[in-house]
């Protein structure tokens, strides 16, 4: 089935390797060629259903399968009387070209020959002017840097602005396992991803080349008919959501709704604590408690006087049973947060930590064995990829070129959950459960928004004691830049506004149904 991937619905990730065994499996049940006929076949539906009134379509169609999936869309769209060219890429001579498809798509050239669809060379001139180009360069064959010959021809596409590119599997140049990209990648306006979708098409920096994202498994339903093939990661969608928020019946008492003790704020700092522990106040925390690590701070703060102000030795000594704590935000890496982190990390309740309390945890082996000593009580870390390169003693661009493989080797080393932030931000399970964030926009990158994604992740920790509602705090973060930018745009969204709007996106949620004898009003607040 042909649809669009949204932030609402989830989805299976597949690797490339378990993709190719599907395909393999359901190629043996089918008449020969027929993947590559409906992947074709999905390739030309979308582009009739998104540009209806382009006329001239130039398709880009490399030596391989992704290719063929090319000369099938372009026979289609030729049939459907468009003015179709194909234009041959990444051989010097057409014969070169032709003998060096791959048995699907060699049928496909032939039958597109047979449709007399008009086919060329691409001679490194100027690229053809067209309503619709289609890139069928490259999917998931691509090996190693882009050559040459192929990357000069994607140079003409990107630079081209006049008309939309639709990526065929995916954007040629990017990885579909790992989301990084050759020197030169395809900008597409939109990606249709073929079968199942791919950790690299939504996170990491190059995810963003691959436009608006549809799918097509073409009836092979992948999750119902090859169960043994493993998943790799879920797209994480509003479906998933709702049962991992807390209950905020009316009927509940504060102490039901979990106690948050947030400890940061040195001095210069402090605002990071105070966003921090605003957000678990607004996404429904019972009580929250603040341990500001600057002696000179306020004893209240004006604009939330329902957050309690405590010294953080106060807070350290008087956990109670449903209490989450949080440490890092503006913590400062001296001594004394030093000392408090590791006070936290010996107390027996769950613990987020971010910011410094991680820059602490990467300079401190003694923090790190703490850490790890903690399993199995529920601890959270919450990295951006410098923090996260800090913690693995690698480089950023090292995170960022596999972020998916960084997230997971960051859950096992330190037995805890994960949120790699960030372009499709991740989130690990212990068990190396991964999820990938179907939400969030450019207006989350701004100081503080760290800050209430912590803070709101510690509430609903404390409020459902389920380590998975840091789920739920990932998406409603991310939802919120997006329910923002329809309203108002592109700018204007502070980290001290953003947990409003993760409110109002929690209450867009669809409710879940009645249970059987529970008054419907009362099932929220
Ligand atoms: N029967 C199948 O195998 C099916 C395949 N599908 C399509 O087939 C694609 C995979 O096909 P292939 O495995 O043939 O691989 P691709 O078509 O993705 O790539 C192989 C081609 O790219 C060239 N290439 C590889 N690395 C390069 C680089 N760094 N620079 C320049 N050229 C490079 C190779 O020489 C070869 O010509 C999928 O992405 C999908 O589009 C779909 O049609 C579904 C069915
Ligand atoms: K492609």
């Amino acid at each position: 089935m042909l649809k669009r991937i949204s932030p609402l619905q989830s989805e299976p990730v597949y690797r490339v390797d378990a993709l190719r065994q599907i395909e393999s499996e359901a190629a043996r049940t089918l008449p020969p060629h027929s993947l590559m006929q409906r992947a074709g076949s999905a390739v030309a539906r979308l582009a009739q259903a998104c540009y209806p009134h382009a006329r001239r379509v130039v398709v880009l169609a490399g030596a391989g399968n992704n290719g063929g999936d090319g000369l099938v869309a372009a026979t289609q769209l030729h049939q459907a009387g468009r003015d179709v060219l194909v234009l041959a890429c990444g051989a010097e001579t057409l014969n070169e070209w032709r003998s060096r498809l791959p048995a699907d798509a060699a049928w496909a050239w032939a039958q597109a020959q047979t449709a007399e669809v008009r086919c060329a060379l691409d001679d490194h001139s100027t690229l053809p002017e067209a309503d619709l180009y289609i890139d069928a360069l490259l999917g998931l064959g691509l090996r190693g840097p882009m050559r040459a010959q192929m990357a000069e021809i994607i140079q003409g596409l990107n630079a081209q602005r006049g008309a939309p590119v639709l990526s065929v599997d995916l954007p040629s140049g990017l990885d579909a396992d790992t989301g990084a990209a050759t020197d030169v990648c395809v900008r597409a306006t939109l990606t249709l991803s073929l079968l199942g979708l791919k950790p690299g098409l939504r996170t990491g920096p190059a995810s963003s080349l691959c436009g608006t994202l549809w799918q097509d498994d073409f009836g092979v339903d992948a999750a119902t008919h090859h169960p043994q093939v493993a998943i790799d990661a879920t797209w994480l969608g509003a479906d998933l959501i709702r049962p991992l928020l807390p209950d905020l019946s009316q009927s509940a008492h504060k102490g039901q709704r979990g106690d948050v003790a947030v400890i940061g704020g040195a001095a210069g700092m402090t605002g990071a604590a105070l966003l921090a522990a605003r957000a678990a106040a607004q996404l429904g925390a019972g009580r929250v408690f603040v341990g500001l690590l600057d002696d000179q701070a306020p004893a209240v703060d004006l604009l939330a006087p329902e957050l309690m102000l405590r010294s953080p030795a106060a807070l350290l000594d008087a956990q109670g049973g449903r209490t989450c704590l949080l440490v890092g935000p503006g913590a400062g890496c001296d001594d004394a947060a030093r000392t408090y982190l590791a006070q936290a990390l010996a107390q027996p309740v769950p613990l987020v930590l971010d910011a410094d309390a991680l820059n602490l945890l990467a300079a401190t082996d003694s923090l790190q064995t703490l850490l790890r000593q903690r399993k199995p009580i529920t601890t959270l870390l919450t990295p951006h990829p410098l923090e996260a390169a800090r913690l693995m003693g690698v480089s950023v661009q090292a995170i960022e070129s596999d972020r998916l493989t960084a997230a997971r080797t960051l859950a096992q080393r330190f037995a805890c959950w994960i949120v790699l932030k960030g372009h499709g931000t991740l989130i690990v399970s212990p068990q190396q459960t991964a999820w990938i964030n179907a939400t969030g926009n450019g207006l989350l990158a701004t100081a503080g928004s760290g800050d209430v994604l912590a803070g709101s992740a510690a509430a609903l920790l404390a409020a459902t004691g389920k380590a998975s509602s840091v789920l739920a705090a990932v998406w409603l973060h991310g939802q919120a830049a997006i329910h923002y930018a329809r309203k108002h745009g592109p700018g204007g969204l502070t980290a001290a506004t953003l947990p409003l709007w993760m409110a109002a996106s929690w209450a867009d949620l669809p409710y879940r149904r009645p249970r059987p004898g529970i008054d419907e009003n009362a099932d929220f607040c």
